[in-house]
């Protein structure tokens, strides 16, 4: 096959593999880039494979960084862009499941290709538009099937992540997976236990994030790789109860996370050791956090300023997409018109502050201040009270009075 226009993101890159050639080296693009060329789909970044060595690619251009040098990347800058090279490699051991022991370059193209996951990712592409297919990846991507190289045993014990990239590309291509290799996911699924669970995160929200989530999750689920997820391990009903759900449309870890969240039914508390167990950031925690409540509102149809103001805009729309999944979605720019109409949209424009209540209302610094401020804000926000100081001062003595 020979692609007679590649998309312009090759152009610039291409003069680099001219010049790799000239030198009497191979160079290929390789990977994802070449799947998602003959798919017609975004291509958000492009792999280059080599015979060079990386002294010999050192050799070649005058600006280079060692990104990974000792994996064979070396990255060439070109006109202020970087292109990351790898050296045809193979690789041996694994004796842990997901790193090789050893790392041999080679010269050879078939070597390098062989040893690559999937074979609709083992396709290269030459700068002048030929796709060299040693393992049937075209005919693979034409129907539409996710098909391990080789013995699909042989590929997940080289790295058992590939496990989860199986149902993430499943998911974000809406392909199938090939009988043997999902049997090869179903008998080596318990070495996903080997792996970084930062590493399955990223698959795992890709997976929900793609095409046809549901047709991954139901992968995810029949392979038995949820086994071996933290907090998903005993919670296949619930997952499952999400698989007639047809209106998937995630754009965010954000969403996917607050998701998950909302269908273990979660507390807040439970949340925050969920999350903290798939090891993420602690802002994604407070996210999910304000979203689950939202979602519970718009479900409940009680969207009120309150919830509104809590939760943000962003939140907002978060909560909102995780409730279209249910067929619960509010109209988005009602969301955005609420939001537009509250009387403050942040805490800090409160037109009075801690200082202010201290000094011109006689109240002492202490946790008593924080409610007052709590409740002045909530007056606001939910319209009872308008934002002007006198105003708020005379309410905020009032409360001290009483309370
Ligand atoms: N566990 C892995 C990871 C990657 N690869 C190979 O390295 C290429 C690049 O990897 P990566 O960028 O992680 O995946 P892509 O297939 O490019 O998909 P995308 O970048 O779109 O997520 C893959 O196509 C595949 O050939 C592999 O064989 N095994
Ligand atoms: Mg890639």
């Amino acid at each position: 096959m020979i692609l007679k226009n590649l998309p312009a993101i090759f152009e610039p890159a291409r003069p680099v593999l001219q010049r790799i050639e000239q030198a009497g080296f191979e160079a290929y693009f390789v990977g994802g880039c070449v799947r998602d060329t003959i798919l017609g789909d975004h291509i958000h970044d492009i792999d280059i494979a080599t015979s060079a060595y990386p002294s010999e690619i050192k050799a070649i251009f005058n600006r280079t960084v060692d990104t990974g040098i000792e994996h064979g990347t070396v990255m060439i800058l070109d006109h202020g862009t970087g292109y990351e090279t790898t050296t045809f490699r193979t690789e041996s051991g694994y004796q842990d499941y997901r790193r090789p022991d050893h790392v041999t370059f080679v010269r050879s193209l078939a070597e390098d290709l062989k040893r690559r996951d999937f074979t609709i990712n083992a396709l290269a592409l030459k700068e002048n538009g030929e796709v060299i297919d040693l393992f049937n990846g075209l005919t693979d991507l034409k129907h539409h099937l996710i098909r391990a190289v080789g013995k699909p045993e042989e590929r997940f014990h080289e790295d058992a992540l590939r496990m989860m990239r199986a149902v993430r590309f499943a998911s974000k291509l809406d392909f199938n997976i090939d009988t043997a290799t999902e049997q090869g996911i179903k008998d080596n699924a318990p070495l996903l236990a080997k792996i970084a669970v930062e590493r399955i995160r990223v698959e795992f929200e890709k997976m929900l994030m793609g095409q046809n989530p549901a047709s991954g999750l139901a992968k995810f689920l029949e392979t038995g790789l949820y086994q071996y997820c933290p907090g998903l391990d005993h919670q296949q009903a619930k997952l499952a109860a999400l698989l007639p759900l047809s209106k998937w449309q995630l754009l965010s870890d954000a969403q996917v996370w607050s998701l998950m969240a909302w269908q273990l039914s979660l507390s807040r508390q439970g949340i925050s050791s969920f999350l903290k167990s798939w090891k993420t950031s602690n802002d994604l925690i407070k996210a999910v956090q304000k979203r689950v409540p939202a979602i519970q509102a718009i479900r409940a149809g009680k969207v009120d300023n309150l919830i509104i103001f809590k939760t943000g805009l962003q939140g907002l729309l978060d909560a909102n997409a995780v409730a279209k999944v249910f067929g619960w979605g509010m109209p988005e720019q009602q969301l955005r018109e609420q939001f537009a109409q509250l009387p403050i949209k942040s805490a800090n424009q409160l037109a009075v502050n801690g200082g202010q209540l201290i000094k011109q209302a006689g109240i002492k610094p202490g946790p008593l201040l924080g409610q007052i401020i709590y409740q002045l804000t909530e007056s606001v926000v939910s319209g009872e009270l308008p934002n002007q100081t006198d105003q708020l001062i005379s309410m905020a003595q009032k409360i001290a009075k009483e309370g």
